[in-house]
């Protein structure tokens, strides 16, 4: 009796890929839906900006969550920023929105911008939308408009602190729950240059016919690499451990008196447009009584258009690892969601 079975003809068939390394911004436009922005910010702004996350990561948490039946702990630092003029002091629904970032845990009130950021987010707000104005939208974005008739909008931020070499992020791709689908995520580095790796989620029905590439991405302090739209869909991402760092050496000092400090630390700052139509008091609940968390059907891509998502329990990550069977596909007409592309300009999507 054969006990071993050949794998699937095709499987053999289907070449492997290197990874490749994208080292500059028309490599990175060329293999991915990412762009790369080099000198984002004016470089004393930058520094300034480090040393403020820097001082204030001293007090970030590492995330903790529930997988299968044991607690798993992220390895690295990582808050929650809500921008003020978005009534993060008075309405509580942001509450609910900064649990999420913590897999649901219960949290203080999110911290609100600080004046370093806000003046950051001028610069990073302009590059996203100028950048977003070049490209085809994908039918399912938003297509409202912000306050001062931006597309695009930093009112969230997720931050991030690597120390040291092993520190890191696994392979994920980011909730959808308040983002919505085809989000754009503008992603900022300061200190300490790490890779950001990306690889593409191969849909069922091309597994037989091409395979995932890895890519890896140098980013370099006060870099910003803008996750466009279909980033979240197509593709997952992490922050690597590596073998060995470049200690990063800071233009300027803290204050005029001191030298500049080396660092071994890594801060990322993803600053994010949490839509109006997927606004918290909008999340279904589960029957643990929990708000759902979104997330897209990576393996069964469609067209941008009919792509599917679905909510699903997420009590599971808290509550002793048990949630429960909750599942429902996410619908934007029935759900009343919008304004999207489709809504206002017909079909535009991306080929
Ligand atoms: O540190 C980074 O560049 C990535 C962080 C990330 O993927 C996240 O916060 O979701
Ligand atoms: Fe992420």
């Amino acid at each position: 009796m054969c006990v071993l079975r050949q794998p699937p003809p095709s499987a053999q068939k289907v070449p492997r890929l290197p990874p490749l390394t994208l080292s500059n911004p028309s490599l990175i436009s060329q293999h991915t839906p990412c762009t790369m922005h080099l000198s984002i910010l004016p470089p004393e702004l930058a520094c300034k900006l480090f040393y403020t996350m820097i001082d204030l990561s001293q007090d970030w948490k590492r995330n903790k969550w529930w997988l299968f039946d044991r607690i798993v702990e992220s390895p690295h630092r990582t808050s929650f920023y809500a921008r003020k003029t978005d009534g993060v002091d008075t309405d509580p629904s942001w509450q609910e929105a900064a649990q999420f970032w913590y897999n649901g845990r219960k949290t203080d009130p999110p911290e609100v911008f600080p004046d370093v950021m806000e003046e950051a987010c001028q610069y990073i707000e302009r590059v996203v939308n100028e950048e977003m104005r070049k490209r085809d939208r994908y039918p399912l974005e938003w297509a409202g408009k912000g306050t001062e008739g931006q597309t695009w909008r930093a009112n969230v931020a997720a931050s991030n602190c690597y120390e040291g070499a092993k520190e890191s992020v696994g392979f994920h791709s980011d909730q959808l729950t308040y983002l919505g689908p085809y989000p754009t995520i503008a992603s900022l580095s300061l200190g300490t240059g790490r890779v950001f790796r990306l690889r593409e989620v191969i849909p069922s029905d091309e597994i037989g016919s091409r395979c995932a590439r890895t890519f890896n991405i140098p980013l370099t302090h006060n870099s910003m690499i803008i996750m466009h739209a279909s980033t979240q869909e197509r593709f997952k991402h992490s922050i690597p451990p590596q073998p060995t760092l470049d200690v990063f050496r800071p233009l300027f000092p803290r204050d005029e008196h001191l030298a500049p400090e080396p660092s071994n630390c890594r801060i990322n700052i993803t600053f994010r447009f949490y839509r109006p139509d997927f606004h918290p008091k909008s999340i279904p609940r589960c029957k643990c009584g929990v708000p759902t968390v979104l997330r897209a059907d990576m393996k069964n891509r469609q067209d941008g258009k009919t792509d599917r998502y679905w909510w699903s329990c997420y009590a599971g990550a808290q509550n002793d690892g048990k949630g429960c069977d909750f599942w429902r596909v996410m619908d934007m007409k029935t759900e009343g969601r919008g304004p999207t592309i489709e809504d206002t300009s017909g079909d535009k999507s991306p080929a």
